[in-house]
């Protein structure tokens, strides 16, 4: 019996997207950082993990780009298509595992600190999952339809949902499939699992583990990429 601080698990990778707030020809997941994709850098940066045994990567069924990758051969690796929205990208990547417990987390964040990695793990020496998160620092205004504030949110409460977020598979793939089997709205694993009444951990993460999305992003994602793999991934 592998004791729980030295169990490995595989992380899904929702990685069928194209970027379209990028603004860019090619989907953001193939966008060179550092002198390799976006997807690329994610990858290494999660199997470099003692603890990350394999990943299920969900692609666009017409990715013209993934095959000629070096790690489309990783034994380590596994291709599923992936869907419309990215809960549906995620569940056909559960579908294929029969784990504990599993990882999931966007192609599109390649700066994911191990240290954060590491206390995320930590809650599967218990029964409840999570998240990687930080606190809002900013005022939150609500806008209303004629882009003036609506209203001041009350922000104490406030946390950036960040990804990998990791949860007992089969309580996952139940929750998520039941979600959008009822058409919520599912912009993450965690809001599948509360729409399933289920309790969700936040971890306090380092705010570098940004999802490139605009193309402001790219920048700073190199940068903090550059700090991270100079720092040998631990944080930055
Ligand atoms: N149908 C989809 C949509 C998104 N994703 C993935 O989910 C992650 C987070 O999604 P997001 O940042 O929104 O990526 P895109 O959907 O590509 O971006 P956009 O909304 O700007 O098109 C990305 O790694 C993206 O590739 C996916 O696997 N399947
Ligand atoms: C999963 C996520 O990264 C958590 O913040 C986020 O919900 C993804 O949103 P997107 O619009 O699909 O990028």
């Amino acid at each position: 019996m592998t004791p729980p601080s030295k169990q490995q698990f595989t992380v899904v990778v929702p990685a069928a997207g194209v970027g379209k707030r990028m603004q860019t020809d090619v989907p953001k997941q193939y966008l060179p950082i550092l002198g390799k994709t976006l997807l690329e850098q994610c990858l290494d940066n999660l199997i470099a993990h003692p603890r990350i045994k394999h990943i299920v990567v969900a692609l666009h069924p017409r990715d013209p780009y993934f095959a000629d990758l070096p790690v489309a051969k990783a034994p380590w690796l596994t291709r599923v298509d992936g869907g419309k929205e990215r809960a549906d990208s995620v569940l056909a990547g559960l579908n294929v595992l029969d784990d504990e417990w599993v990882l999931v987390h966007d192609a599109a964040r390649p700066c994911l600190p191990h240290q954060d990695l590491d206390a995320l793990l930590a809650l599967a020496d218990g029964e409840q999952g999570g998240i990687l998160a930080y606190a809002v620092r900013d005022t939150m205004k609500q806008a209303d339809k004629t882009g003036c504030v609506a209203a001041t949110l009350d922000r104490s409460n406030m946390w950036h949902a960040l990804t990998p977020q990791f949860f007992p598979l089969a309580v996952l793939r139940d929750a998520l499939t039941k979600a959008l089997n009822a058409q919520a709205v599912i912009t993450d694993e965690a809001s599948a699992m509360e729409w399933a009444g289920q309790s969700v951990k936040l971890v306090e993460a380092n705010p570098c583990n940004i999802k490139v999305t605009q193309p402001v992003d790219l920048m700073l994602a190199e940068f903090y990429l550059s700090k991270l793999l100079n720092n040998g991934r631990s944080n930055l």
